[in-house]
């Protein structure tokens, strides 16, 4: 999908979509759907997250994270049952072998109550401090349903019924990640803070501490995206690319190698784990592209096993099996986690 020629980053009050009146919510959705088929990506701002709740998270991160390594490797994500918890430098790496210089703590969505055992969902590993999963979980909570907002927005957008998303957006698979990415002490090294790439999911509510993020146009020039104050970066990943048939966009991004120590924190907005991503019944095609459908748990998990190392581990012992049909990387979207740089 050719995205246009933007230069710059849409920014929306979304407040309206919180209003009674229909005519309001669609106007904000309208909005909505202009930036998301011309850029994928913008911010929001009357989205009703409190600071308080947001300096909760980057305060909890702040200190999770200046822990010393050891420390932080006895929360590992490699010893998660459903992949939560500490993710050290080095263990996530995508096609072409990308050196990020990031840690990321990874929170799931706490569902316990499915009849089958999915390996994205049940309850997250924390870290032995009540305050970080009091803090985590508040703002996770909210910003969780903010994401069922959006898709309320989003459906309206695509003039759909404005809960076409809800029943399959019940018990999603919606990871928070809350990334660290210090400072490299050398001041010559290239280490990009991550590789050029889409997001898998539907949609990423993304709160960052500073600037750094860039997304690429359809000049193959890299825009930068400003930190404004109280808004949230929200950008399409591929499931919502595929599901709207090719309307909205899934755009690439990175990080370029920061100049001050970053936090950011992406919400991964899915859909349920056994659903099945095609594009929507009644939406014409935009482009050219013909989506095949996959499914949404499947496709996180066979991405996520490709990239983490401790997974990778299992299948190459054999002890993992991919799920049936599973995707390459880079096959979906916009060639997801695509090394550029
Ligand atoms: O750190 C950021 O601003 C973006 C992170 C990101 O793109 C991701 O985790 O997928
Ligand atoms: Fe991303």
């Amino acid at each position: 999908m050719a995205h246009t020629h933007f230069t710059s980053i849409p920014l929306i009050d979304v407040s309206g979509l919180y209003a009674d009146d229909p005519a309001q919510r669609q106007r904000v959705a309208d909005e909505l759907g202009r930036a998301a088929r011309e850029v994928g990506f913008l911010q929001i701002t009357g989205h009703g997250i409190s600071r308080e709740l947001r300096d909760g998270l980057i305060e909890q991160a702040r200190s999770f994270f200046a822990r010393p390594l050891d420390e932080k490797m006895r929360f590992y994500i490699g010893q998660s049952s459903n992949h939560s918890g500490y993710v050290p430098e080095g263990e996530e790496q995508f096609v072409g072998g990308s050196k990020d210089l990031k840690e990321a703590y990874d929170v799931n969505y706490d569902y316990t109550e499915a009849a089958q055992v999915y390996p994205l969902l049940g309850p997250t590993q924390w870290p032995d401090s009540a305050d970080f999963k009091r803090e985590v979980s508040a703002y996770y909570r909210a910003a969780l349903a903010l994401g069922d907002t959006l898709f309320r927005g989003f459906a309206l957008a695509l003039g759909l019924a404005e809960d076409t998303f809800a029943g399959i957006t019940r018990h999603p698979t919606s990871q928070l990640r809350m990334i660290h990415y210090p400072l490299d002490p050398d001041p010559v090294a290239d280490r990009p803070g991550i590789g050029a790439h889409t997001d898998y999911e539907c949609f990423t509510i993304l709160l960052p501490t500073a600037e750094g993020l860039q997304v690429l146009n359809g000049d193959g020039q890299w825009i930068d995206v400003p930190l404004v104050e109280d808004a949230f970066v929200i950008n399409i990943g591929d499931m919502l690319e595929v599901l709207s048939n090719g309307h909205f966009v899934a755009t690439s991004h990175r990080v370029r190698k920061v100049s001050e120590e970053r936090f950011a924190f992406p919400l991964f907005c899915a859909c349920d784990y056994p659903t099945r991503i095609a594009p929507i019944a009644g939406l014409p095609a935009r482009g050219e592209r013909v989506y095949a459908p996959v499914s949404c748990g499947d496709h996180l998990f066979a991405q996520t096993a490709q990239t983490f190392r401790y997974l990778r581990e299992r299948l190459e012992d054999g002890s993992l099996k991919l799920p049936d049909g599973a995707a390459g990387l880079s096959s979906f979207g916009q060639g997801r986690r695509e090394v550029t740089a």
